[in-house]
Parts: C-alpha cells; sequence; structure tokens
C-alpha cells in the first residue's frame, strides 16, 4: 500500500532523494515540471489555448516558472507569466528558473501589490503561487489575490496544492482557498484531499510521480496508507480445489423488521455474491416468505435463537441493517454483545450504542463498526473537521481494539492499531439508499471466510467501490442490487 506523507516527511524525502540519487533540487524541480506537463496535456490538448502562470517566490513558483518553459517548447503559444512578488526572498531554484526565462527574452508581469493583479484575460490559470510550504492561513496581499483570482471563475489548474491550503491538519470553515478546477499534484496525494471540506479548494486531483526516492517514502513511519488493487492481489485467495462450502466460512447477519426487511435482504445476498461458504439471516419471522422467494440460498436463524449454542457455529456475525432501535432491538444487541465474539455493526446497531454508551465497553476486540458520519458522531461527539473526526476514530479504534471504517466519498478504515487506510474506489452513481447494507454484507462474508477484521474490511470496501467504479462506465446510477450482481465479477478481476 502506497503510504501516504505529511509534509515534514516529503521534505525528507526531497532531500534524500536530492542526496540518494545524487541530482540537483533544481533537476528535481524539472522532473516535477514535466511531469505537470504531462498530465496538463491531457487536460488542455488545445495548444492555442491562453494561459496565465501565476507564481510566486518559493519553489511552487518555482515549478510556475519551468512549467511555462516547458509549455511554451511543447508548443502552447499563448503562455504568459506573472510574477507574484509579496515576499522579499526567493529560492535558489526559483531564481536559476527566472533566469532561464529572461534568457528566452519571456515576457514577464510583476504583481508587486495585489491591486497590480491586471485584468486577466487568459481562458487557463496556472496555480504556482504557494505550494506546500504554506504555514499558516492566508493573509494580507496573499488573501486579496486569491479572492480576485477566484472572483474570475476561470478554469484553474494547481500545482501540487491549490494556494492556501493546508496538506494536513483540520480544515478551518473560515479558511480562504484559490479554488482549482484540477490539482496535479507531486508523487502522492495530500491526506487533506481525502476529506470533504477539500471541496472548498478542488474538484478533483490527480497525482504524477516526479522522481522521489519510493523506497523511503514507503519506510517512513506515517499512519496514512492508500489501497489500491494490486495490494489486494495475492490477498484475496483464490477458491481451492477440493474445497467445500465448510472451506469459506459460514456467516450470521442479524438485521431487518418487519418495514425494513428489505436492508437484511440486501445485507445476505451481498455475503452470499462474495463468497461465504454459507449465509444465515435472522429476521423477524413476518420476513420469511420474502427470505424464501428472495435468496433461497441463504438459511434462516430464529431471533429466539441468538444464543451461544446456536451461535458458535458461525465464523462471523454481522448486526444493525434495518434492524430499529426500540426495546426489542436493544436486547437483541446485549444479547449479541454478550456472546463475546467479534460483532460487525452497523447502522442502528451504530445507533443504539450512540444511544446507550456503555454499550461500546463491551464490545469484543476485533469488532468492526462501520458508521458514516452522523452516526460516528453519535457514537463519539461532535466534530468540527474531519482531521479531527479521523483523530478520534485512530484513538477509539485503538481503546477498543476494533477496526473503523469512517464511511464518505473515501472511506477511512482504521485498524486495531490505530493505522488508516484509505480508500479510493467508488462514484457518485453509488449514492442510494442499500449501499451500506451490501457493505456490512460484504464485509461480514470476507470475516466469515477467515481474513482478519481489518483485511475484511480493507477488501469489502475497495470491491464495493470498484464495482460500481465498472458498473459506472455504462451506468448513470447504481442500486445495491445492481452492485451485488457485479461484486462476484470485480472480485475475479481481483484474484493473481
Ligand atoms: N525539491 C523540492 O523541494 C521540490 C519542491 N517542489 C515544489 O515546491 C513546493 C514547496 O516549495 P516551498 O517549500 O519553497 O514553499 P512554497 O513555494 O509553497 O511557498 C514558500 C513561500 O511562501 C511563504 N509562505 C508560507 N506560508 C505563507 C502564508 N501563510 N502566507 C504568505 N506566505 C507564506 C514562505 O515564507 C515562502 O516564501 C511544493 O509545493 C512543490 O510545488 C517541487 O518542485 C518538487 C521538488
Ligand atoms: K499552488
Amino acid at each position: 500500500m502506497k503510504n501516504l506523507l505529511n509534509q515534514k516527511q516529503m521534505r525528507s524525502a526531497d532531500a534524500f532523494t536530492i542526496k540518494n540519487k545524487e541530482i540537483l533540487s533544481v533537476d528535481l524541480m524539472e522532473s516535477a515540471s514535466r511531469a505537470f506537463v504531462k498530465a496538463f496535456l491531457q487536460e488542455v490538448p488545445e495548444k492555442a489555448t491562453s494561459i496565465a502562470i501565476l507564481c510566486g517566490k518559493g519553489n511552487n513558483g518555482g515549478d510556475g516558472l519551468a512549467i511555462a518553459r516547458i509549455l511554451k517548447d511543447s508548443g502552447y503559444s499563448g503562455v504568459s507569466v506573472y510574477l507574484v512578488n509579496f515576499s522579499a526572498k526567493e529560492t535558489e531554484e526559483y531564481t536559476i528558473n527566472l533566469k532561464r526565462l529572461e534568457d528566452l527574452w519571456f515576457p514577464l508581469t510583476a504583481v508587486n501589490t495585489a491591486a497590480d493583479l491586471p485584468d486577466l484575460k487568459e481562458k487557463v490559470i496556472i496555480d504556482a503561487i504557494l505550494g506546500s510550504g504554506l504555514n499558516a492561513v492566508l493573509e494580507g496581499p496573499y488573501l486579496q489575490l486569491v479572492e480576485s483570482v477566484n472572483a474570475l471563475n476561470r478554469q484553474v489548474i494547481a500545482v501540487d496544492v491549490p494556494t492556501g491550503f493546508p496538506a494536513e491538519g483540520p480544515l478551518k470553515k473560515e479558511g480562504v482557498y484559490l479554488k482549482a478546477d484540477l490539482v496535479i499534484c507531486f508523487q502522492r496525494p495530500k491526506i487533506n484531499f481525502f476529506f470533504p471540506e477539500s471541496v472548498q479548494a478542488l474538484k478533483r486531483f490527480t497525482v504524477v510521480p516526479i522522481g522521489l526516492d519510493e523506497e523511503f517514502i514507503q519506510n517512513c513511519d506515517s499512519p496514512y496508507r492508500l489501497i489500491e488493487g494490486p495490494d489486494l492481489t495475492g490477498l484475496v485467495k483464490p477458491r481451492a480445489p477440493f474445497s467445500h462450502k465448510g472451506t469459506y466460512g459460514h456467516a450470521l447477519i442479524v438485521a431487518g423488521q418487519q418495514q425494513t426487511m428489505g436492508a437484511a435482504l440486501l445485507s445476505a445476498h451481498a455475503c452470499l455474491h462474495a463468497g461465504a461458504g454459507l449465509t444465515t439471516l435472522s429476521i423477524p419471522e413476518s420476513g420469511l416468505t420474502a427470505l424464501n422467494t428472495r435468496l433461497p440460498e441463504v438459511m434462516y436463524l430464529d431471533r429466539a435463537d441468538l444464543i451461544p449454542e446456536k451461535t458458535n457455529k458461525f465464523s462471523a456475525i454481522a448486526a444493525g441493517p434495518g434492524l430499529g432501535t426500540a426495546e426489542g432491538s436493544i436486547a437483541i444487541l446485549q444479547g449479541l454483545l454478550k456472546l463475546k465474539v467479534p460483532l460487525i455493526l452497523d447502522a442502528d446497531a451504530l445507533n443504539m450504542m450512540g444511544d446507550k454508551p456503555e454499550l461500546l465497553k463491551q464490545l469484543s476486540s476485533g469488532s468492526v463498526l462501520t458508521p458514516h458520519m452522523k452516526e460516528f458522531d453519535h457514537l463519539f461527539g461532535d466534530h468540527d473537521s474531519w482531521w479531527e473526526r479521523l483523530e478520534t476514530a485512530r484513538e477509539k479504534a485503538l481503546e477498543l481494539g476494533c477496526v473503523i471504517v469512517l464511511k464518505n466519498q473515501y472511506t477511512f478504515i482504521i485498524d486495531l492499531t490505530g493505522k488508516v487506510t484509505v480508500n479510493t474506489t467508488g462514484n457518485a452513481g453509488m449514492a442510494q439508499g442499500g449501499m451500506g447494507d451490501v457493505l456490512t454484507g460484504l464485509i461480514a462474508s470476507f470475516a466469515a471466510q477467515g481474513y482478519t477484521a481489518n483485511e475484511a474490511a480493507c477488501i469489502a470496501c475497495y470491491l464495493h467501490g470498484k464495482a460500481g467504479d465498472e458498473l459506472a462506465e455504462t451506468q448513470v446510477s447504481i442500486s445495491a442490487s445492481d452492485l451485488t450482481g457485479r461484486v462476484s465479477k470485480t472480485l475475479k478481476g481481483l484474484i493473481k
């Protein structure tokens, strides 16, 4: 899995690469700028497009100057450079790249105060004002400049990070950032790109390798990493010869009420399709006809049988989808907690825990909690920012000895040691009811098949989003049942 670094570690990776690969810092800048232009070409292929590059005086600005030269060399005919001279000092790499442009008689416009910014006519703006060197919120002329650029409503492509946007740490509601349509980011995405608040600064990002030492990056002690398809190849086991249904575990899902039987059926359906050897559903008796007609492969367990002697054969137990929060449901949850086995808890099971926090203490180690933001805050208190929410999730995962799957556009899977795996699969077509129920069924399925709680959560989250991404190639929206119908095929693609 790819490690995500904070800016201090990123600077160390720069320094290590420069020392170890014996390349000059300015050459690394050249490599970064070339990588930027390669990605830019995909985005703005029309060479006659007018482009304004706004360059600060740090290395982000240095990148901007090198990008101007490389764009011109690549045939872009309408490139203008604006030198944002708000800071007294400039970096060595900036100075070298400025000299290179001056030697080419490249037209340069100085912007010494925010009021100096001319009426920009260019169609595309490249933001190279400030990058990851930012150390505080924007104020003074930077703030004014960013506000006037935002008011232009042009297509903005930012170098590495939008000006003013902190790469990590809590994102303040009142923060002002240069609004980029796209960020072309170097080597690794910034941690803050994965939080919903980032929409204030960017619509999308793409990551380009610039030649930093990967071994160094992977050896950095970081609590954050990304999960990608190749990480699962090798982890997800193929079906073995001579295996039988007993080889692939027996999952129990405790879900549904008379009015919410659909949630239970969706969960069990997903569990089945992700390969559990046997799936049993514990629902109210009123749902039996629906179960037998819709999911003939799934077995039934009476609610009265949620006792140790009847449940010890299950290799994973999930509870919550459509379970309700009334007295009867609380008794079911309390009964499950008394089994003293790891549980996968979602939806109403989490709501009940939020109502009765003392139940959290009864969770067995190795359990999995799958809250979305509201459920999470109900469990652990309100949070002002996603950064803080994730910090709490890390503390709670460690304290409770459980895996927390904090769901959002990018889902964070926090393991028992507080390490965070970020999942990037999934798309807006999946924004439909029932998706969470499917995810719970997938986690239960992989846990039943013998994967650890963290592995089961990682495989399930990746697979869930990936199946959705594959369907989104030909569909606008994706129903929970569509998704379930796809998972086995997607899973096949992940196995070596
Ligand atoms: N070898 C390297 O270090 C590489 C760096 N690269 C680029 O370098 C960037 C980082 O460069 P730098 O560290 O020089 O930093 P920046 O270019 O991001 O900004 C540094 C300047 O901003 C000022 N500043 C910081 N916070 C401010 C604030 N809140 N308000 C006003 N001014 C503020 C600093 O005093 C300094 O003058 C990266 O984002 C990337 O674009 C790339 O060229 C790749 C290689
Ligand atoms: K920038």
